[in-house]
This record gives structure tokens, sequence and C-alpha cells, in this order.
């Protein structure tokens, strides 16, 4: 299933009239240099084009009042004075004889888009309007926005589709009030918004904006509000609010549907927002939502407003919609202070409503370390006077690298015999094994060797490998005779090369072997319900879960607070993913397993199963090849005590490390 792309450019014929300092950066061009380059970078022709059309008054009546669209309809006819008449019963928003027009199209390309996803004629998309929503108000204009095009597809979907569960995800630079105060008293809608907020000191300088406004009476736990105190917010402040707050709670809601108002005055560069992470980092956040909700997930434009970093992050975020391998991020340092602070301050505010944010039973706060941060090598306070100086317009920051995508996609070493999966390629290869392998393999496996089919498959894993090496592929998977002997066989070789590095994901119990060395060369987690006696180490993290990856809420817990935060720190070249025999994981964990490890290392993830595993083949390949992994089943359970505590203590115990592992401020040192 494609990707729809949601543009008219009649939505530009629209601009300031007069001189408005605070309106002066909405411009029609904002619009256009996103468009264009979208279709520079062939990105345009790859999704599918939907129309955009004017939405009904019913349908803008499922947010805003009769009498404010009755103001708003008159402006058409309005001359210049009194348009300046009637903008100024609002704040800083402007009016245009064509507003209303454009108004109109950008709620109905939102649900076009809505539309387009909900009846399964695209997996996801984007719709690129202006005006855009997320500040207007029942019977207010604010904030350049005229109607609340994501809170009316909200509502839209909820009626025409049955929706049970929205999840709005604004990662928007501002907050959108419009939104919150939409859906404050409706659990049905979760509204999640990161913002400039400097202790109310920013725009629009609201005191519901802050991290304790969790929504209101039915409605309470369902509005989430990260205040950002201070600018220059980076990547890994980004991430960090997504491992340690929003994901854990988006996989809890189970939405049916994900909403992004998709605003990219976060972005370097923006006059509004003041922060430094970088366009690419929208590749990431995007894809991190890919596979809640089966994927169905509609990003409608808001903010944005440098016209070099908007169209780059515009780019960025299609071009993982249509299934691109996100690029890697690199030197992701410790979140600062200041995050920190505040994600601890919306994690206790919203405990009592998601039982994935339960602290876990006798583990104070105040266990961290205060050398903790100068320790990770975290900026802890962003000292460098350098970035401080310079205005935003004079950020430079490096334009997104190229994100190539191999000729195949996914490729496959299977027993003999077996047809492999439509859309995959099969890979097997008769050379002969090299000798020094075949002596490091004698060394540990000398039972196994004397079974003649154990080698079987094992030459063509290399090829597998080594084609993945190449780019010629982008991910792979492999059912073989003993997992843990096809590990060594690929770490041999990978270790080969000087700077390599392997994120090694092991389900199940039993001995990962000597390879978890401790050279860096390799990041080994293994996810279990066994206590392994190799002690836990910088590269070799042992989860231990009571009822292993049975327990879909433990391993989610595990996934996004430990091994996200770990992969993405570590930077892998490569992601061997490892079903241990016998590891009993549930299947649409592992799927998200699957589909969320693509995010790292350019997407080349190889995965091995062993013999008789077969029937995970399937659902693996089809993840693989970039379906999203279907839902959890809701609701989740809540994680066992003994689970959050394994997995707190070793956050604890790694965050030092690992300071990505950070989710507390330092002030409860
Ligand atoms: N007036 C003091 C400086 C702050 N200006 C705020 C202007 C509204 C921004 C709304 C927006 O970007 C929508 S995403
Ligand atoms: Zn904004």
């Amino acid at each position: 299933m494609g990707t729809a792309l949601v543009y008219d450019e009649e939505m530009t014929k629209y601009k300031l009239l007069w001189v408005d300092p605070a309106c002066k950066i909405e411009v029609p061009e904002r619009l256009t240099v996103s468009y264009e380059a979208l279709v520079k970078n062939g990105l345009c022709q790859r999704c599918v084009s939907i129309p955009a059309r004017e939405a009904t008054e019913a349908e803008i009546l499922l947010v805003h009042s009769e009498e404010y669209l009755e103001g708003v309809k008159k402006t058409p006819y309005m001359t210049l004075e009194d348009l300046k008449e009637f903008t100024l019963q609002y704040g800083d928003v402007y009016f245009h004889p064509n507003i209303y027009h454009c108004a109109k199209l950008a709620v109905g390309s939102a649900l076009q888009l809505c539309d387009s996803v909900m009846t399964g004629k695209v997996r996801n998309g984007m719709a690129l309007v202006r005006p855009p929503g997320h500040h207007s108000m029942r019977s207010a204009a604010s904030g350049f926005c005229v109607f609340n095009n994501v809170a009316i597809a909200a509502r839209y979907a909820k009626q025409k589709y049955g929706v049970k569960r929205v999840l709005i995800v604004d990662w928007d630079v501002h907050h959108g009030q419009g939104v919150q105060y939409c859906f404050e008293d409706d659990p049905s809608v979760l509204y999640f918004s990161w913002h400039r907020y400097e202790h109310q000191k920013f725009w629009p300088n609201l005191r519901e904006s802050d991290y304790d406004n969790v929504g209101k009476e039915d409605g309470a736990g369902f509005n989430i509000n990260v205040p950002w105190n201070k600018v220059g917010m980076k990547n890994s402040d980004y991430l960090s609010v997504f491992f340690h707050l929003l994901l854990p709670v988006a996989y809890e809601f189970c939405p049916e549907l994900v909403l992004v108002c998709a605003g990219f005055d976060s972005a370097i560069g923006d006059p509004e927002g003041e922060m430094c992470a970088s366009p690419d980092i929208f590749a990431h956040l995007t894809h991190l939502l890919m596979n809640l909700a089966g994927g169905k997930l509609c990003a409608v434009l808001e903010g944005g407003y440098n016209l070099t970093s908007l169209p780059q992050s515009v780019c960025q975020t299609v071009q993982t919609l249509l299934g691109d391998p996100p690029t890697r991020l690199s030197d992701l340092g410790a979140p600062c202070e200041s995050a920190l602070e505040s994600l601890q301050c919306v994690r206790s505010a919203h405990r009592q409503y998601w039982s994935c944010l339960r602290q876990a039973a006798g583990l104070p706060d105040s266990h961290v370390s205060a050398k903790r941060i100068r320790s990770a090598g975290g900026e802890g306070e962003r000292t460098e006077v350098g970035e401080e100086e310079k205005s935003a317009e004079e950020q430079a920051w490096p334009e997104p690298p190229q994100r190539v995508s191999p000729p195949v996609r996914c490729a496959l070493v299977l027993p003999g015999g077996e047809a492999p999966p439509d859309g995959c390629e099969q890979i097997s290869s008769r050379e002969e094994l090299h000798p020094l392998m075949l002596t490091k393999l004698r060394e540990h496996f000398q039972s196994e060797l004397d079974n003649c089919s154990a080698l079987a498959s094992l030459p063509s894993l290399m090829t597998l490998v080594e084609k993945m090496e190449k780019n010629e592929i982008r991910n792979g998977l492999a059912v073989v005779h003993s997992v843990t002997m096809a590990m060594m066989c690929v770490l041999q070789h990978v270790g080969d090369a000087p700077s390599s590095r392997t994120l090694v994901v092991c389900v199940g119990g039993g001995s990962v072997g000597s390879h978890a060395r401790e050279d860096g060369k390799t990041l080994t987690v293994q996810i279990s319900s066994e206590d392994t006696e190799k002690p836990t180490g910088k590269f070799y993290v042992p989860v231990h879960l009571k009822k292993g990856c049975g327990d879909a809420s433990g391993f989610m817990q595990a996934l996004l607070g430990l091994l996200l935060p770990l992969g993405y720190q570590y930077n892998p070249d490569l992601v061997l993913l490892v079903q241990m025999p016998n590891a009993g994981v549930c299947g649409g964990v592992w799927q998200q397993l699957v589909g969320v490890l693509q995010g790292f290392a350019q997407g080349h993830v190889l995965v091995l199963m062993q013999e008789g595993e077969q029937a995970r083949v399937g659902p693996t390949a089809s993840t693989l090849l970039g379906d999203p992994a279907p839902p959890l089943e809701h609701p989740l359970q809540a994680p066992l005590p003994e689970d959050v505590e394994a997995v707190e203590t070793l956050r604890s115990r790694l965050q030092s490390d690992w300071s990505l592992l950070q989710n507390t401020g330092e002030s409860t040192a």
C-alpha cells in the first residue's frame, strides 16, 4: 500500500496584506518550497496524489461554533480595513479575502487524507496545507490558524469510521492549545504535545500548557504536555521523550489511528522554535510512530518557517512514510538537564494514569547519582557559547544525507526446498565456508559439527551478509540449524572490519557465546526469562523478564525504555536479531521488534531463526518488507512489578555509560 500526498497550490494564494511583525513569517513560499523539494527529490512522484477539497460547513462545525464560522464566512467580501478590524479580535493571526477558501481546503485536505488511510486506499500520508490549524479554537482564530484541521480530522474519523481511539502527536514547537481544549475531557483522543514554554514566558504564554495539565474529568491522563523550558533542544532531547514517555503511553493506549500535527518549527534554524534538532530527526520520529495503529498515520503540516529546514524536514517525513530507511543519527549526546526535568515532571504527573510509567516500588528517584551527567560525557547544561550567540537564521547544519534504498529489500536463506514469501529474494550459495571460519566453529561447536546439516546454510548466510555490506540488500532473514553457530559466523565475519558495530538482539534464553566481548564491536541485549550467568557489562545487557518474551507489556517496556535508547546511542552498522530456540516470544511483539529495529543501521537488519520456527518466517518477512506490524492487543496489561524493577535497575546502572537511558532530572540527586 502506498503513501498519499495531498497538496493544492490554491492554498498558497493568501498572504499578509499589512505590517505585522508577528505574522510576517507565515508566507505562501512555505508551501511552494516544501512541494518543490518533494518533486526535486523524486518523492512526490512516488506518492499517491490525492486531491484537496473544501470542507463542508458541517465538517467545520465538528469543532467550531456557528457564530465563529458565520464571522469567517464574511471575510472574502471584506475591505482591507474590515479585514484588519476583524483580525484585531484574535491574536497572532491575519485574515485575507482568500483565506477562508484556503482554510476550507486545509481542512478538506486533512479529511481527504483521513479517508484515503481509513478506507485502505493508502497506508499513510501527508497533507501539505496552510493555514495551519492546531492553535485555532472553537470560536477563535489564533497563531496563523483559522480552522483546526487535525482536531476536525479526529472528530471526523471517529464519526465516519467509528475509530475508538485516536492518538494526536503534535511535534510542532508550539502548544496546540486549540487541540487541547477540544479533547481535554475526551478519553478517546490522546493529545501529546511538546512545545517551547520557558516557564510560560513563550507564546501563547498559557498556564494550561504546562506538564500538570493532564486533561479533565474522563479525559484525565489523555492530555500530555511536555514543556521545553530552554531553547536549543537537540535530537537526543526529542528521542528521550519518545522513548521514555510518548511511545510507552502510545503503545498502552493502542490507537486505531495516528494523526500528526506535523509542525517543523521544532527543527534547527526556525526563528520561532530556536531549537537545534536536525531535519533528519523527523525521519526517526515518523518511523517510531509507524508501527502503531497498524501503520495508519496521517501527517498534516502545521508550522515551520525556515525555508531551508522546513522542506528538508518535510522530505525526511515523507521519505520515511514511503518506507525508505532513516539515516543513521550520529553522536547522540545526553539529553540536557532541562529536558530531563521536564520529562521527569510529565512522567510523574501521568504516573497515575499509565501503568507503563509506574515507578518500580522501592527504587526512589533519588538513586540517580549527581556524577552521572558529567561522567556520561553528556552536556548536562548546554554551555556552548557559540550556539547561543547565533540567531536561528544564522544556524548552519549539514544537508541530510541521501537515503538510498538497496535494489533488494529483503533476502532469505531457507532450508532446502522452501519457497520464499512473495517479494523476497532467496539466497543459496554452494561455496565452502572459509577454512578459518571452520576452525573457529570447530573450537566452539565440536559436537554439532558432526551433524553435516549444521553447516548447510552458513555459506548462503555469509553471502547474504556480504550483499548487505555492499548495500545490495537492505535486510534479511536466515533459518538455520543452529542460531548460536550462525551468530558466531556473522560476528566473526563483520568483526574483521575495523570499525564495525553490530547491535545483537537476542530474544530468548541460552548462552550467547563468547562473542559478546567488551571491545565495543558488539552491543548485545538479551531479553529472556532466564537469569544469565554472564554479568551485565557496558556491551552485554541481559534483560531478565519474569515471563520472558511471553509478556507483551514487559517486553515493550524493555524495547522502548532500554533497547531503543541503547541502540540509538550505539548507532550500529548492522542489527543482528536472533530468535533463540524456544524463545516463546509472542507474535505481535516480535513483529513490533522487527519493525522498530529497522530504524537503525539504515535498515540493515539480519534476523536469525532456528529450523522448526518456520511459522514465524511469513510475518517476519512481511515486516522486513515494510508492512507495519499489527497492533498489540488492547488493553496492554500492566507490566509486572518484577519486570519494572528489572528494567529500572538496568537503566539506572547503565545510564552513566549510555546517557540516552536517563529519564529523570539531576535535581532529584
Ligand atoms: N509575539 C511574540 C513572539 C511569538 N510569536 C508567535 C506567533 C504565533 C506563532 C504560531 C505558529 O507558529 C503556528 S505553528
Ligand atoms: Zn508552531
